[in-house]
């Protein structure tokens, strides 16, 4: 910054200010993959409605929960595991963002206007999530819209951590798989770290209001490389129950993850092969890696 200060990282991103912050977004894309974005429009009481749907949501018998099933791996509820056991989550995925909520709130015990709450606050941060993205394609000179169609998982997480838990993980380093992650953070407890390019943790304490961004490897693939696919964690810091909301924008359903034409020159030849998101996404998890070291599979060798 010009006064010698350095801001805090995650660079925080004002909605209101552009076209002046592209530059600063870009940035941000580049250099940790994450960020934070404030003056969304999206109302502070929604976001608080659906907090305490959350906690409801987690709540309900562990019978109940298990009828939320997976459409695509782990889409569904996730249970405790011996390694993870102070982890739980539940959720959907699907293209079409109302039939989804329906099922999921379906398959729970959801009253008519939690269903409400829940289709208002996923459509209000899907069009959020596409917002972001288009003006991270449009800051690189690609024009288009770039994720309407892509498919959506929406994600609720819940971390029973107690003092017993100081230092346990809560969830194991990652990327995310996907274009980008829009995240509602817990107001309170915090935990969520991210990795820089020096493979430092950031510690990332809680702004309520704002949503945190995390790009995953889609977005590393489609830029050519330019943007990092941040590897982020939640580790035990503090005792209480924390609860978080992620949507997901994962990657194109009919067609290939692909480097725009944009992105390509002589000084930036193509780095990745185009390939299948669902594939992609398989293969991942069923190497076992799931901090972006399977794009590696589609890396082309420019000799
Ligand atoms: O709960 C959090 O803070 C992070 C969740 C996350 O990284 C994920 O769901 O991919
Ligand atoms: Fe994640």
């Amino acid at each position: 910054m010009m006064d010698g200060r350095e801001e805090a990282v995650p660079v925080t991103i004002d909605l209101d200010q552009f076209p002046a912050q592209v530059g600063k977004l870009i940035e941000a894309c580049e250099a940790l993959g994450c960020f934070r974005v404030i003056n969304h429009k999206i109302p502070v009481q929604l976001m608080s409605e659906m907090k305490s749907i959350v906690r409801n949501l987690f709540d309900l018998p562990t019978e109940t929960k298990r009828r939320n099933t997976d459409t695509i791996v782990s889409s569904g509820y996730v249970e405790p595991t011996p390694k993870y056991p102070l982890y739980e989550a539940l959720g959907f995925y699907g293209s079409n963002l109302f039939e989804a909520v329906d099922a999921f709130c379906g398959q729970l015990d959801v009253t008519v206007h939690q269903r409400e709450t829940i289709k208002t606050y996923a459509h209000e941060v899907h069009n959020l999530a596409m917002e972001i993205g288009h003006k991270i394609a449009q800051g690189l000179g690609v024009e288009g819209d770039l994720c309407r169609e892509w498919p959506i998982q929406f994600k609720i997480n819940k971390y029973s951590f107690t003092k017993k838990t100081l230092g346990s993980p809560g969830i194991q380093l990652h990327t995310d798989s996907g274009f980008l992650t829009v995240l509602q953070e817990d107001e309170c407890v915090g935990g969520f770290q991210v990795m820089d390019k020096s493979s430092r943790f950031i510690p990332v304490d809680p702004i309520a209001g704002s949503f945190l961004v995390n790009l995953g490897d889609v977005a590393k693939a489609w830029s050519n490389g330019r943007f990092c696919n941040a590897k982020h964690r939640v580790q035990c810091i503090e005792p209480g129950i924390r609860l978080t909301i992620t949507v997901f924008i994962l990657g194109p359903k009919e067609e290939m993850v692909e480097v725009p034409p944009e992105l390509v020159d002589v000084d930036h030849p193509r780095l990745y092969l185009p390939f299948d998101y669902q594939d992609y996404r398989k293969r991942r998890i069923s190497m076992g890696q799931v901090a972006g070291e399977a794009l590696e599979l589609y890396t082309i060798q420019n000799a």
